[in-house]
């Protein structure tokens, strides 16, 4: 089942910026990952999911609700961090974090306790005074304390230290565990290669693919390096292997999917060494983003 579902929608600001025909959904208990350069359309799509401007085109649901009509219905159940978040600056950060609870009708306070707990927030100073990574954790806080079953979050772990970040894959596992539907968008993606099932890759306004995680973890390909006992072996192997390069005794080739063919080729030499890199998800990403080759 479906619980956040955008339909073909296009959002035009004019010069190619904006999103086109953009759908996707993120299904019941499920994480997706948001994944896309600077300005390639992820908080243009997240703000119109939170009702803040209406598609020029196509339409989005959350929970079968009209997301421009029915958002303050929308917002009972929904967790939302912001990409910035508009702080009053001379609040303390508590006062904050209870003026949003007010606002939400917010009466038990244990869960805000526990996470400002979980991130060590000590927000009784007054927020202008802070730094990013302290306003961030305000934020998480302030979405989080109503316990969402839906929980939209732009850019969540922007300006935190890597202690922090993980102790944000913790929350969001526990939250998963618990059943919740996420969308996340992010730059980082160790953290969404950690937690998120499935990730919505975004250019320049455009969905570029939506895959499984494990899906593009097995797409990856390996590049396998073996040293032979001699130049003419090299040679020799290199002339049975597509696309190999042969430079002295060494022949490097690429692989996808099964190794077994390019091995039985080899074991006719005598090989004398062998070396296999996988490509990291890292590189694989910039190969969503056109910016690396990983083919
Ligand atoms: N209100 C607006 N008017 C005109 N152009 C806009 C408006 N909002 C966003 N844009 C442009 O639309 C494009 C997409 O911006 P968006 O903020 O959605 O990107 P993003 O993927 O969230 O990027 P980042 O990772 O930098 O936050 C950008 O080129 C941006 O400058």
């Amino acid at each position: 089942m479906n619980v956040i579902e955008i339909h073909d929608i296009t959002k035009d600001y004019g010069n190619q910026k904006g999103v086109f025909d953009v759908s996707f959904n993120v299904r019941k208990g499920e994480i997706l990952g948001f994944l896309g350069p600077n300005g390639a359309g992820k908080t243009t799509t997240i703000r119109q999911l939170m009702g803040f401007t209406k598609p020029d085109k196509g339409s989005l649901t959350i929970s079968g609700m009209d997301c421009f009509s029915e958002a303050k219905d929308i917002q009972k159940n929904l967790g939302y961090l912001p990409g910035e978040i508009a702080f009053i600056d001379s609040m303390t950060g508590d006062s904050f974090i209870r003026f949003v609870a007010n606002m939400k009708g917010l009466k038990d306070l244990k869960r805000m306790e526990e996470l400002k707990k979980m991130f060590e927030l000590n927000a009784s100073g007054k927020i202008k005074k802070m730094s990013k990574g302290m306003k961030q954790k305000i934020g998480i806080v302030c979405a989080f304390m109503q316990d969402p079953d839906i929980l939209i979050l732009d850019e969540p772990t922007s300006g935190l230290d890597p202690l922090m970040q993980n102790k944000f894959i913790e929350l969001i596992m526990e939250e998963k565990q618990r059943g919740k539907t996420i969308l996340m968008s992010s730059h980082i993606f160790e953290e969404v290669e950690r937690t998120c099932d499935r990730a919505a890759i975004i250019k320049d306004g455009r969905l570029m693919a939506v895959e499984d995680i494990e899906k593009l973890r097995s797409g990856k390909s390996k590049t396998v390096e073996f040293r032979l006992d001699s130049e003419d072996s090299a040679a020799r192997l290199a002339a049975l292997v597509p696309g190999a390069l042969v430079k002295k005794k060494t022949v490097t080739a690429k692989v996808k999917g099964s190794m077994d063919g390019l091995l039985k080729q080899a074991s006719q030499f005598t090989v004398v060494d062998m070396d296999v890199h996988t490509a990291s998800l890292e590189e694989l990403f910039m190969h969503f983003y056109g910016g690396g080759s990983n083919d």
